[in-house]
């Protein structure tokens, strides 16, 4: 079946209340256009897992509802429009690196692709480990392995939650330097949660700022730096202004009020 060219993914007063009452999500507006890399920044706690879960289909929404290209989460994650990446990479422990990656393809019902494969390996840094099960590798790189996972099926819509989160500094910014050029040029729409506000603008185009939970969208930022950005950009004016940017959002968060319109 073929999946769109390009798909932009819609929020329509989405929010989500887990049984027992605790509100995650205030009922949100969202609009990410097609082919764009958005952050989700927010306090720990807020509720940014849970909405790019709802994004995903991978939680039914209290209110509201998503549409990706027009379809449903659930439908574009049939037709493997949709690659996920999580903190917890979740490899199946008696595949090797090479065989976890390879079955996602198998999964989406693509054809097996070992050169995109051994090349993706190479990128996350895992040359040397292809062969490895998961238990012979560290956190980082099972990590790395899932982001490879996530990238082989060249999905339309890439959604990943603090994909880094166990990989260390050095390894972090080398990613962020060399991932983005593999879904960027392709007009995959990417949605990253992360802690790091360097992670955020060296990787996005925009930046949205959540409030505590239940949240809220109460900064949306821009970022007009140029692509492919290399780790010295971050110690560009253009770069700190922005980052500034969303630290402050981050700290006035509390008190502001939603955002009308995203
Ligand atoms: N399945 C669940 N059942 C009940 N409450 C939940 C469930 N999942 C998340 N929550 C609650 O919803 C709130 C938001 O959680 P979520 O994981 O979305 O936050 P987060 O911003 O991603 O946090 P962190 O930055 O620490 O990863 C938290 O109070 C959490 O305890």
């Amino acid at each position: 079946m073929p999946v769109d060219a390009q798909a932009g993914i819609t929020c329509f007063g989405l929010g989500k209340t887990f049984a027992g009452g605790v509100q995650a999500v205030a009922p949100v507006d969202l609009d990410l256009a097609a082919g764009r890399t958005t952050a989700l920044i927010g306090p720990s706690g807020c509720g940014k897992s849970t909405l790019l879960r709802l994004i995903a289909g991978l939680e039914q929404p209290t209110v509201g509802q998503v549409r990706i290209a027009g379809r449903t989460s659930a439908e574009q994650r049939r037709r493997g429009a949709i690659s996920i990446a999580f903190q917890d990479p979740s490899l199946l422990p008696w595949l090797t690196v090479r065989g976890n990656i390879a079955l996602a393809r198998k999964l989406a019902r693509q054809t097996p692709d070992p050169a995109l494969i051994g090349e993706l390996i190479g990128l996350v840094g895992l040359d040397g480990f292809a062969d490895t099960r998961p238990a012979a590798l560290s956190g980082g790189m099972r990590q790395r392995a899932a982001i490879a996972r996530a990238l082989v099926t060249q999905p339309q819509i890439l959604l990943m939650d603090e994909p880094f989160g166990a990989v260390d500094e050095l390894t972090r910014q080398q990613l962020a330097r060399d991932l983005p050029p593999l879904w960027q040029p392709r007009g995959t729409t990417t949605l990253l949660v992360t802690h790091s506000i360097r992670e955020a603008v060296m990787l996005s185009d925009r930046i949205l700022v959540l409030s505590p939970r239940p949240a809220r969208v109460v900064a949306d930022i821009e970022v007009p730096l140029p692509r492919p950005r290399a780790p010295g950009l971050a110690d560009s004016p253009a770069f700190r202004q922005v980052a500034a940017q969303a630290s402050a959002a981050l700290a006035l968060g509390e008190d502001s009020p939603p955002l009308a319109a995203q």
